[in-house]
């Protein structure tokens, strides 16, 4: 098979789809690799670097998209990168389909097979290939909270931890999963006094037993996120239903009735935020004041740390872009129900129910429609 890695196009986003030693990962396998000149620059890979490792350089995102059978990315694809997905073009990368109707449809319009990493499953109800970039997104949740928090960006002036003396900055998380609970280790570690809260028992039972007194783990009804978001200096939102938009669970009039000079960081603004006033914003300019509030809504946190990320990313990827080359998409996906997961198009028709379920689509079962491809 002929993999291609474009280089990526979202703002300030210097991850890539494969390092170096995945390149050779694969053509040790057999396959050709074809990367995108510079496509590893950001994280300090050269050229060099990737022939070395034997895959082949092209000058244009275009050549690469024109070659290749299977793309491997990171971010979902932006509109010109849409435009050059051809029919049964196997793409492999973030897509975050529910808040996104134009990609849906492009999707759909281009009759590629477009695989999911962030709805991929694994045997203990886990997502293996969103877990790596929430927990860099999660820790950094709070460096950017923190931040946000400064005089100078229009925050409070609270230091998180406090100081002797002074009380610390009360953090709320919402959310106890990957995010909540990487964002919940850094706050803890910075002294900040720390609450989170999922709706999930078993979430809260392994926040306790992994914090103790240092987090209160707190079940999560509309009256206990309302005490909490009202009191709260900064809210970190990290609330996930797999594949669907995100529930809007803290709203106008909560933001309304926050501090002035509080904080939000949206870390699940790419599945449409779960804070009614949040949109996306960039690493350019990555901050918005709505009431007084100061919000952070990138929705490609973990390309701010892109070496870090680019390894975790793609030592979870790996072995699913190996089976995909080595065995063809159909195989690997009826082989693996937990692989199937990640597929949400293929061939013009839509197999992730939430993502159908949002755009009043037509929903077809994955297997069917891999089946019949
Ligand atoms: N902005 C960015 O750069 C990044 C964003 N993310 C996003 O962060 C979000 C969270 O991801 P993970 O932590 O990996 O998901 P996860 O599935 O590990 O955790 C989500 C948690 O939300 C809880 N939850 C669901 N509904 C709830 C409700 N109504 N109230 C309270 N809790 C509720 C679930 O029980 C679960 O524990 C996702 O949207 C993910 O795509 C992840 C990485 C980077
Ligand atoms: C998960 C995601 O959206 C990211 O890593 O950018
Ligand atoms: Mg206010």
């Amino acid at each position: 098979m002929i993999i291609g890695v474009p280089k990526e196009i979202k703002n300030h986003e210097y991850r890539v789809g494969m390092v170096p030693a995945s390149v050779r990962e694969l053509v040790n396998h057999g396959h050709q690799v074809i990367v995108e000149t510079d496509a590893g620059m950001g994280i300090g890979f050269t050229n060099e670097d990737y022939t070395q490792a034997g895959a082949e350089i092209l000058a244009t995102a275009a050549d690469v998209f024109a070659k290749a059978d299977m793309i491997v990315k990171v971010k979902e694809p932006q509109a010109v990168e849409r435009a050059m997905l051809r029919e049964d073009q196997i793409l492999f990368t973030y897509l975050h389909l529910a808040p996104d109707l134009p990609q849906t449809e492009d999707l759909v319009k281009s009759k590629a097979i477009c695989i999911a990493y962030e709805t991929v499953t694994d045997a203990r109800g886990g997502l293996p290939l969103l877990a790596p970039m929430s927990e860099v997104a999660g820790r950094m949740s709070i460096q950017a909270g923190a931040q946000a928090l400064e005089k100078s960006n229009h925050g409070r002036g609270m230091l998180l931890g406090g100081v002797p003396g002074v009380e610390a900055a009360k953090v709320v998380v919402i959310g106890g999963g990957m995010v909540g609970r990487s964002a919940a280790q850094m706050a803890v570690g910075m002294g900040a006094d720390v609450v989170v809260l999922d709706r999930n028992i078993d979430v809260l039972r392994a926040l306790d037993a992994q914090f103790g007194n240092k987090v209160k783990a707190i079940y999560s009804t509309a009256d206990a996120l309302e005490k909490h978001v009202l009191e709260a200096d900064l809210v970190i939102g990290g609330v996930l239903i797999p594949g669907a938009a995100a529930p809007k669970l803290v709203t106008a009039d909560h933001i309304k009735a926050m501090k002035p000079g509080s904080a939000i960081v949206d870390v699940a603004i790419d599945q449409g935020g779960c804070i009614a006033t949040s949109k996306a914003t960039t690493h350019a300019d990555p901050t918005f004041i709505v009431d007084e509030v100061v919000h952070y809504c990138v929705a490609n946190m973990p390309g701010a740390v892109p070496r870090t990320s680019t390894f975790a990313l793609n030592n979870a990827t790996l072995p699913f872009i190996i089976n995909l080359a080595n065995k063809g998409y159909k195989k690997a996906l009826l082989d693996d129900a937990h692989f199937l997961k990640g597929l949400n198009v293929i061939k013009g028709q839509v197999t992730y129910k939430e993502v159908a379920e949002a755009f009043n689509m037509e929903y077809v079962d994955p297997r069917t429609a891999v089946e019949n491809a």
